[in-house]
């Protein structure tokens, strides 16, 4: 990968709370490179927000993040920037809507009721550029043309509460979109809306992604978006990342038990009278993290007594760009080698 537009080195996160510290994110690592779209995944509860508003310092005022992480944001002709040490909120101007912009699930929390969503996309404009007022408004109405909606002149001056629901969310990415950011994360962008806009605002993105060539941290639990939207993906489980590499061998030849067991949890549209078949137990609270993988306890091919209850197993490339958290000798392809 040529140099990546944002960096996540040995990622931990810990929260300081009333029954102690909890660890919510542990030694996660990856990049995302310009024009990149890295979907993550996992059950809810594995650390899929908590990281990724880690790279805007997003997080609650209890969180801890461990000495050794690193999160490095390199935006092409300004030096590489070490997010993680930054403490004044006027140093994170270009993480906070300047270079990185974020969507959220639920857009009526990304504007404000009572100010229109054409004042609030040109102030965000005059906050993270050097244009005017007059072509910050010419711009806004430019992007809500862009992402569809009709009309964007007239829109540009009502309110949240006057768009549906579909509107709302094409106006938030087109909001997130007008400062050109170098990376998008979109927060479960499309869980709350009907297929078909579902699937309109997934095209949308995949074409804006095309024309302004941004990479997107894409989260969502639905393994089927990810396979629509993604490059490649990483699958979390209780702040790990157990599995990742392209979208298709990590779908296809899913490594881990866990992925299995996401995949395996989908229905089925060809065989609708197959049973579901869910993964077994419930995530453990993190004031239980298991020891060694943190998957053990719920992995039905567990065999106990393994060394997977005391280590935890290393990100072993199981085909080529394809890793999973599992020791060497338990993957198929590398024992036929190695033997
Ligand atoms: N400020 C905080 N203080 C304590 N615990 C927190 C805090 N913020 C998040 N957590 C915990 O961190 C863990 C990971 O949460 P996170 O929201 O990242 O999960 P998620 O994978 O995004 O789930 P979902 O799909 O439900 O959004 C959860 O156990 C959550 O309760």
């Amino acid at each position: 990968m040529s140099t990546p537009l944002i960096d996540v080195d040995n990622l931990t996160i810990r929260f300081n709370t009333d029954e102690g510290l909890i660890t919510a994110v542990e030694n996660v690592s990856f990049q995302i490179a310009p024009g990149e779209v890295l979907g993550l995944v996992g059950e809810s509860g594995s650390g899929k927000s908590v990281t990724a508003k880690s790279l805007m310092l997003l997080n609650a005022g209890n969180t801890r993040y461990d000495p050794a992480s690193r999160i490095t944001l390199n935006v092409p002709g300004a030096d590489p920037l070490d997010v993680l040490s930054l403490k004044r909120e006027r140093d994170m101007k270009p993480v906070r809507g300047g270079a990185i912009s974020m969507i959220f699930q639920e857009p009526m929390a990304s504007f404000a009721p009572a100010i229109t969503i054409g004042d609030q996309m040109v102030e965000q404009l005059l906050l993270h550029t050097d244009m005017n007022k007059k072509r910050a408004k010419q711009i806004s109405i430019e992007m809500l043309d862009r992402v569809g909606i009709k009309e964007p002149a007239k829109r540009f001056d009502q309110y949240a509460f006057e768009f549906s629901g579909g509107m709302r969310q094409r106006a938030m990415i087109a909001m997130a979109l007008s400062t050109k950011p170098k990376l998008l994360i979109a927060d479960e962008p499309t869980t709350a809306l009907d297929v078909t806009i579902q699937a309109q605002i997934i095209e949308l993105m995949k074409d804006l992604v095309a024309e302004f060539g941004m990479g997107i941290l894409f989260i969502t639990h639905d393994l089927g978006v990810i396979a629509q939207t993604a490059d490649r993906v990483a699958v979390m489980y209780l702040g790990r990342i157990m599995e990742t590499g392209a979208v298709r061998d990590v779908i296809r030849r899913p490594a881990h038990p866990y992925t299995q067991g996401l995949i395996n949890a989908l229905p089925k549209l060809d065989d609708l009278d197959a049973p579901l078949t869910p993964i077994p137990g419930d995530i453990p609270s993190p004031l239980e993290r298991p020891t060694g993988c943190v998957f053990h306890t719920r992995n039905p091919n567990h065999v106990p007594g393994s060394r997977y209850e005391r280590e935890v197993p290393p990100m072993t490339e199981v085909a080529p760009g394809h890793f999973a958290a599992l020791f060497p000798e338990d993957v198929p392809a590398l024992k036929e080698a190695t033997s």
